[in-house]
């Protein structure tokens, strides 16, 4: 018997899977024993956990859902129909959707819109996709309670990728594979080729779905695969496993590096809420400077390394974007912060004294007296106040009375006075009531709302997240 033949459609061939697996059982050897052991002893994990199982429809994620069903591990199917390839995009939906039935898996289907997405978002086609499906499986995995995603990433993806990335300029991060793990990630099948998965459904008689732009060389990872790859392993018959030998030396530096800007960015980074400063004096040290520019800022999502460097010695104000960051030049820091999490309110607040509000990290209170004054923490005189109490960001002819003095002053004043940068601005609260600015939130009350002796009730507003303002 073949080593990875098994009888075919005895497995699936609608008998209950566990009288199928026997059967199968009696077969045992190749890709399919190889692949038990492979999970006994890497991903353990993938037993006790039900997981998502991110099936195209193609070779590999057929094949891993035949494996993982086999092994009787607990999973439910997702396809995502990108809708790029009309009816192709279309049957191969059907195809999962069949796939599920025949090994009695569970399938979530949902079609994107996806040229819709691209062009909204400025990415090219493989980046759209990968967002679209990478945040639908996430969504899966909370509404499902599911473990992991799994993908059917092989061997040869590693190589491919490994080629685009050298031919398209990249460092480390980009040479040193394909991680086989992942935080609710897993890629079972990456330790094995192309040719051992495909030679296990052929002789199985697993059928699959072929994308014909596989065929095409307008694709690099298809010109790389068809004409490279091959040109390497003629050149030289141990191309493959010297491959991987460099893949793990590669892998082992990437780790070393790793550790060692951990290290690093733990002591430059400073968390200032929803802002990172990072001191420049201490920035400008490292060297080689590109290097660690590229170490520390590239999860960020910035790839610039020359607008980064000049930015090092530009005038303060100036700032670059990455697609999810914004970073500014302050005085003798850099500042990094996401982009479009911002809420700018309004946000109602029950002043009645209810407690820790859902949406911020603020607490009020009616209390008896005052207590120790902390720059987190506001007293007011409930009865001062007209309307109730919410919270916005400054916008341009905001003024208030400053606790303290007489007369009142643009808020923008004040900013200046403390040497507020665009990022600190923009992110600073204001607590109001109607029109009024009642505190400016961990900085400066108003006067007007402040406790005097006729004060019959005090209210504590408190921002329990005192390292905002540190
Ligand atoms: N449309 C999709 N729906 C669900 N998962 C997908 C989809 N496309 C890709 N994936 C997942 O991402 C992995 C890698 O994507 P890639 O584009 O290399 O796959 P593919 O060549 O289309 O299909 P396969 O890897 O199954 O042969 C797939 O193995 C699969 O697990």
């Amino acid at each position: 018997m073949d080593e990875d033949a098994v009888s075919p459609g005895s497995r699936w061939g609608g008998q209950p899977l566990n009288r199928a697996r026997k059967q199968f059982c009696t077969y045992l050897c190749g890709v399919y024993q190889q692949f038990e052991t492979h999970i006994a002893k890497y991903f353990p994990e993938l037993r006790e956990n039900p997981f998502l199982l991110a099936c195209s429809g193609g070779l590999d994620s057929v094949v891993l859902s035949h494996l993982c069903a086999s092994l009787e591990l607990r999973f439910e199917l997702a396809h995502a129909n990108f809708q790029l390839r009309g009816k192709e995009s279309d049957l191969d939906q059907e195809f999962v959707e069949d796939l599920g039935k025949n090994i009695h898996r569970r399938v979530h289907v949902k079609c994107f819109d996806t040229n819709a997405y691209l062009t909204q978002n400025k990415l090219n086609v493989q980046q759209a996709a990968r967002d679209l499906r990478y945040g639908w499986f996430r969504d899966l995995l909370r509404e499902r309670q599911l473990a992991f995603t799994v993908t059917a990433h092989q061997a040869d993806d590693q190589l491919e990728t490994f080629l685009i990335n050298l031919t398209r300029g990249s460092g480390l991060r980009g040479l040193s594979g394909i991680p086989d793990t992942a935080p609710g990630l897993r890629r079972p099948l990456l330790a094995f080729p192309r040719d051992s998965i495909r030679s296990y459904a052929t002789k199985n008689q697993i059928a699959w779905r072929e994308d014909s732009s596989n065929l095409q060389d307008y694709y690099l990872r298809n010109r790389l695969r068809h004409r490279v790859i091959p040109a390497l392993r003629e050149a030289d018959s141990r191309f493959a496993e010297n491959f991987s030998r460099s893949l793990d030396f590669l892998k082992g530096s990437k780790a070393l590096v790793d550790n060692h800007i951990g290290e690093v960015r733990e002591r430059l980074f400073r968390n200032e809420g929803n802002l990172v400063r990072i001191a420049l004096e201490e920035l400008r040290a490292l060297h080689p400077r590109r290097a660690y520019l590229h170490e520390l800022f590239q999860p960020f999502g910035f790839t610039d390394w020359e607008a980064l460097e000049r930015l090092l010695h530009s005038a303060s104000g100036r700032e670059i974007l990455s697609p999810t960051h914004g970073l500014l030049k302050d005085r003798d820091a850099f500042l990094l912060r996401p982009l479009g999490e911002d809420v700018h309110g309004p946000i109602m607040l029950d002043h009645g004294g209810a407690g820790v509000h859902e949406q911020v990290p603020l607490k009020i209170s009616v209390v008896g007296e005052m207590g120790e004054p902390a720059s987190n923490v506001l007293y007011l005189d409930k009865n001062a106040l007209n309307n109730g109490l919410h919270l916005r960001r400054w916008k341009k002819g905001d003024y208030f009375y400053p606790l303290g003095m007489k007369g009142k002053q643009k808020i923008s004043k004040y900013f200046k006075d403390h040497k507020f940068n665009r990022y600190e601005k923009e992110a600073q609260w204001l607590l109001c009531s109607g029109d009024e600015v009642v505190w400016i939130v961990g900085r400066r009350a108003d006067d007007r709302f402040k406790v005097r002796e006729t004060t019959t009730e005090i209210l504590k507003i408190q921002w329990l997240d005192s390292q905002d303002f540190s």
